[in-house]
Parts: C-alpha cells; structure tokens; sequence
C-alpha cells in the first residue's frame, strides 16, 4: 500500500444555490458552503489525517474549501497547488443560465444529457471527457507520483472534474458515471496500491443527497 488521496467537491456556491450552471465562472461559496466544507474538515480531522500536499483549481469555491479543510485539520500554512487543470467543466454557452429555465427550454433528457454524460458537450463546452483530457494528465503527473511516494493528498476540486478522476479511480465506464454525483464538502478517502489502483475507498459523510 502506498499513499493516500482525498477528493472534495467544493461546498455550495451562490450559483449552486441560484441553480446555475457555473463551470468556470468564479461564485463565491455560500453560508452553508462554508459549514459544509467546516464539517468535511472535521470529518477529516476526526479521520486523523495530516496532509503532505493539497491541489486545488484557480477558482475561488474550491480554494477557498481547501483552505477551510486545511484550517479544519490543523495546517494553515501547507503548500497548495492551484491549477486550471483541475477547474469545473467548462459550461460553454449554458454558464450563467438557469438548470430549470434550461429545461423548459431544451427538455430534461437534453439537458442531462449535457450535465451527466460522457462525450456530448455543451454548446461551446466541454464534455466530462474532454475534462478528463485535461484532468487525467494532471493526476498522471503531478498528483499520482506523490501518492505512490506515501504522501497523504487533498484535492479540493469540482463536481466533474472529480467525476472525471472517478472514472480512473473507480472504474466506471461512459455509462456507470452518468448516475454519478457528487456532495458539497464530503471527502472521499482512497488508499492507493503501489500499481495505483485502488486499495481502499471511504466516504466521510453522506454522499446520498447529491444530484
Ligand atoms: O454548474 C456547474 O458547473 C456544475 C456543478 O455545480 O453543475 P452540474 O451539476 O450540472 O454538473
């Protein structure tokens, strides 16, 4: 067994709570965005985990949780690496728009089509697969050979960036990752084998309510 890799979907954003679609536009979290990512902190600190190294994107909602979660455990001052690479999907067109207008408008299967499935992107966006060209080499690069070192990793990122890594992580195809979600502020703790597939997966916290 080598190290440890923790995820966490930032908490709720103000978009989140408008019901918007968001991707790379920059929203600051909510009230209860910061309870969320306080209660992932105390799951975490509860866990008995200590950070070598945390990642997160350049948008503020996931900085800001990885600053909280890093507080939460008792390391303010740990380095973190902020990186595009592991931003939201981008939304193209539909960033700003209204999940429930956009229905109206082009139907629910559509309009899950373009949140949930695998290679249709949104007008002008990315799809869950175009996230992960972008993601998985990230990982590859920068996250995976710490973890095989035996360092303890928090990435605090987005609802399908995260999804994307999922699919390495968890070994979910095109059509297992459409059912898919994740929960503000719930980290999930993988324990990594020295071939980097997975030795262990916890969930700290309730991952039920997602959608
Ligand atoms: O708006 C977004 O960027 C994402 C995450 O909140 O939404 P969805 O749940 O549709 O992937």
């Amino acid at each position: 067994m080598s190290g440890t890799l923790v995820l966490v979907r930032h908490g709720q954003s103000e978009w989140n709570l408008k019901n918007l679609f968001t991707g790379w536009r920059d929203p600051d979290l909510t009230e209860l965005g910061v309870q969320e990512a306080t209660a992932g902190a105390k799951a975490l600190a509860d866990y008995g985990i200590k950070f070598d190294i945390a990642f997160t994107s350049d948008l503020t909602r996931a900085q800001k949780t990885c600053k909280i979660i890093l507080d939460g455990v008792g390391q303010p001052n740990l380095e973190v690496i902020k990186d595009q690479a592991l931003n939201e999907r981008d939304y193209g067109d539909l960033s700003g728009l209204n999940k429930d207008d956009a229905r109206a408008k082009w139907g629910e299967e559509q309009v899950h089509i373009w949140r949930r499935s695998y290679d249709v992107p949104p007008p002008g966006g990315e799809s869950l697969k175009d996230t992960g060209a972008r993601v998985w080499p990230y990982y590859m690069t920068e996250i995976l050979p710490r973890v095989l070192r035996g360092e303890k990793v928090l990435v605090a990122a987005h609802g399908n960036s995260l999804r994307s890594l999922l699919m390495v992580l968890d070994r979910l195809d095109s059509t297992k990752i459409l059912g898919v979600n994740l929960a503000t502020g719930v980290p999930m703790v993988y324990k990594l084998n020295a071939d980097s597939t997975v030795a262990s997966k916890e969930v700290l916290g309730d991952m039920s309510g997602a959608h």
